[in-house]
């Protein structure tokens, strides 16, 4: 087996529950995105990812109430956009700033990856969350800031998490030949893409989901048995 050198780690299914993202985060930003975008209506950020989510629906004059009511119908969907994401993450910056809820992480995870960095390894993040939404998801973790443990974070600007091309893409930005690389992710064809650019792979089945006999990748309940 080659060394690993770095870890680049899903969010959702794999340091944290979905249910946490889908049932707190999700429904926070749905309920808000219509007063957020009214009131922050100038902000140049807000105006292009309102845009670049009317461009993404091929939306030529779309009202701004077409584009709300689009991403709304997004949310509920859990479309992996970009700009969705982008303006998710905008609106969830409140809600962990005011205490409204802290991002969960599975129990072992946080010790764990203070363990792999105290081993020297340099630890990622790619989700399809956007960046400034992943670093207020570790910096404001149920577990603490865990911020200063990654040493970067990639986002869907990168690519989309099921293209090969996005693996070779982060592996040459770290700076690692891919296959000193360890992608970890409760999504399979995540991993099957991650593996065809040449990264090592540990595919997270929290329970109650169950260990396959035969799993296509490495196959883990928790960050507990993996080692890197
Ligand atoms: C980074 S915070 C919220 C996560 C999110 O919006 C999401 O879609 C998670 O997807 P992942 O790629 O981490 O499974
Ligand atoms: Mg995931």
């Amino acid at each position: 087996m080659t060394a690993i050198r770095a870890i680049v780690t899903d969010i959702e299914g794999t340091t944290s529950s979905i249910s946490f993202v889908k049932d707190v985060l999700f429904p926070y930003a749905r309920k808000r995105l219509p007063a957020y975008v009214e009131t922050h209506g100038d902000q140049p950020a807000l105006q292009h990812w309102l845009h670049e989510a009317a461009k993404e629906a091929g939306l030529i004059e779309a009202t701004r109430q077409e584009v709300v009511e689009l991403l709304l119908r997004w949310i509920d969907e859990d479309r992996k956009s970009t700009a969705l994401k982008a303006l998710q993450g905008m609106i969830w910056k409140d809600g962990y700033e005011q205490g409204e809820y802290r991002a969960h992480m599975y129990p072992e995870v946080a010790g764990r990856l203070q363990a792999w960095r105290g081993e020297g390894l340099h630890l990622y993040v790619y989700s399809s969350g956007s960046v400034p939404a992943q670093k207020l998801f570790f910096g404001y973790s149920e577990a603490g800031d865990l911020s200063p443990l990654f040493a970067g974070y990639f986002d869907t600007e990168t690519g989309p998490k099921r293209e090969a091309e996005s693996y070779r893409r982060i592996a040459e930005a770290i700076g690692e030949r891919p296959e000193h690389v360890l992608f970890l992710s409760d999504v399979v064809e995540e991993l099957d893409a991650a593996r065809t650019a040449g990264l090592q792979t540990a595919w997270l089945l929290r329970p109650p989901l169950e260990l396959p006999a035969a799993p296509r990748h490495p196959a883990h309940a928790s960050f507990d048995t993996i080692q890197p």
